[in-house]
C-alpha cells in the first residue's frame, strides 16, 4: 500500500537558517492514528507546515500518498494551533462554510452541495446542535469539534492536527481523542495528531513520532518511547517510567529521581 506521508532525507530549515529538523527519513502507512510528541520548539507544528507544503525542505523530498507535496492538496486537512480568532459571534454553521466556499472549492460548488457537505461534515462529528450557536458561547470542547468538522471538508485522506487537546480538560481530551479515532477507522484516514502530553493519546495510537534534537524517531510507542531511544534522539539522559498503564518521560539519568 502507498505511504501516506513519505520523508526522504528531509532538512528543514526557517528563512534565516534556522535548522529545525536534518537528515529525516520516515513512512506513515496509510490509514495510521500517529502520535507526534515533543517539547515546545522541537519542530511540531514546522513539520505539519512542510507536509502541507508551505515549508518545502532544503534537502530530502516528501511525498504523500505516492505524490510530492504541495501546497493547497485536497489530500489534507489541517487544524493549526493558533485559535484565537474563534472567539467571534459566528455561528458554528458559518465557520464550517467559509472553509467549504473558500479553500476547497471556491464558488464553482452549487449552493445545494455546499450545504450538503456542511451537514455532512457536521453530523461526522456530532455537531449539528451547535451549528446555529454563536462560536463565543461554546465551550472549548465543542469548539474543537467544529474546527475538526472544518478539517473534513472535501474528505481528505490525512488530518494533521496540531495539539488539539491545549485547553481542554482530561475528560473533553478523551472525548476528542475517541472522536478522531472513530474517524480515522471507519473512514480510513491517516491522522497526525500533536500533542505535549502521551497519555491522553496512548489508548489511540498506531503508531508515535518523536521529535528531538533536530531528529525524529517513528515507531509503536513499546519501541520509542523508551529510556534507550529518547535519551539517543535528545543527545541527553532521559528516564521513562511506565506506572498504572501511563508513561512518565523524565529528563535526567535514572535512578536520580528515585535517589531524590
Ligand atoms: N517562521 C519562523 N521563522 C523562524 N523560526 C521559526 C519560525 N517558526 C518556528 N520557528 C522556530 O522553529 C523551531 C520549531 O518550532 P515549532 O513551532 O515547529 O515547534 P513545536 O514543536 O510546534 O513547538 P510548540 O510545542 O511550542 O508548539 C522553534 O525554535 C521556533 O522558534
Amino acid at each position: 500500500m502507498t505511504d501516506a506521508v513519505l520523508f526522504d532525507g528531509v532538512r528543514l530549515e526557517h528563512p534565516g537558517g534556522r535548522v529545525v529538523l536534518s537528515g529525516v527519513d520516515l513512512r506513515i502507512p496509510a490509514g495510521a492514528f500517529v502520535g507526534l510528541l515533543g517539547a515546545n520548539g522541537a519542530g511540531k507544528t514546522t513539520l505539519m507546515r512542510a507536509i502541507l507544503g508551505l515549508l518545502p525542505p532544503r534537502a530530502g523530498s516528501i511525498a504523500l500518498f505516492g505524490r510530492r507535496a504541495a501546497r493547497g492538496s485536497n489530500l489534507v486537512g489541517y487544524m493549526p494551533q493558533m485559535r484565537a480568532a474563534l472567539s467571534v459571534s459566528l455561528s458554528g454553521r458559518a465557520l464550517v462554510s467559509a472553509a467549504v466556499n473558500g479553500r476547497r472549492w471556491g464558488t464553482a460548488l452549487p449552493v445545494a452541495s455546499r450545504r450538503r457537505e456542511v451537514d455532512r461534515v457536521l453530523e461526522l462529528v456530532g455537531a449539528e446542535a451547535l451549528a446555529s450557536r454563536p462560536l463565543d458561547e461554546l465551550s472549548g470542547g465543542e469548539r474543537q469539534r467544529l474546527l475538526l468538522a472544518q478539517c473534513l471538508i472535501g474528505d481528505p485522506r490525512l488530518l494533521l492536527l496540531d495539539e488539539p487537546l491545549n485547553s481542554l480538560d482530561p475528560s473533553r481530551q478523551a472525548e476528542l481523542v475517541a472522536l478522531v479515532r472513530r474517524l480515522q477507522r471507519e473512514h480510513g484516514i491517516t491522522v497526525l495528531f500533536s500533542a505535549h502530553e502521551l497519555n491522553p493519546l496512548l489508548g489511540a495510537l498506531d503508531q508515535v513520532l518523536y521529535l528531538a534534537g533536530g531528529h525524529a524517531a517513528l515507531g509503536s510507542v513499546d519501541s520509542v518511547v523508551t529510556s534507550e531511544t529518547l535519551s539517543r534522539l535528545y543527545g541527553a539522559p532521559i528516564e521513562v517510567i511506565r506506572s498504572g498503564g501511563r508513561i512518565f518521560v523524565l529528563p535526567g539519568a535514572p535512578g536520580l529521581e528515585r535517589a531524590a
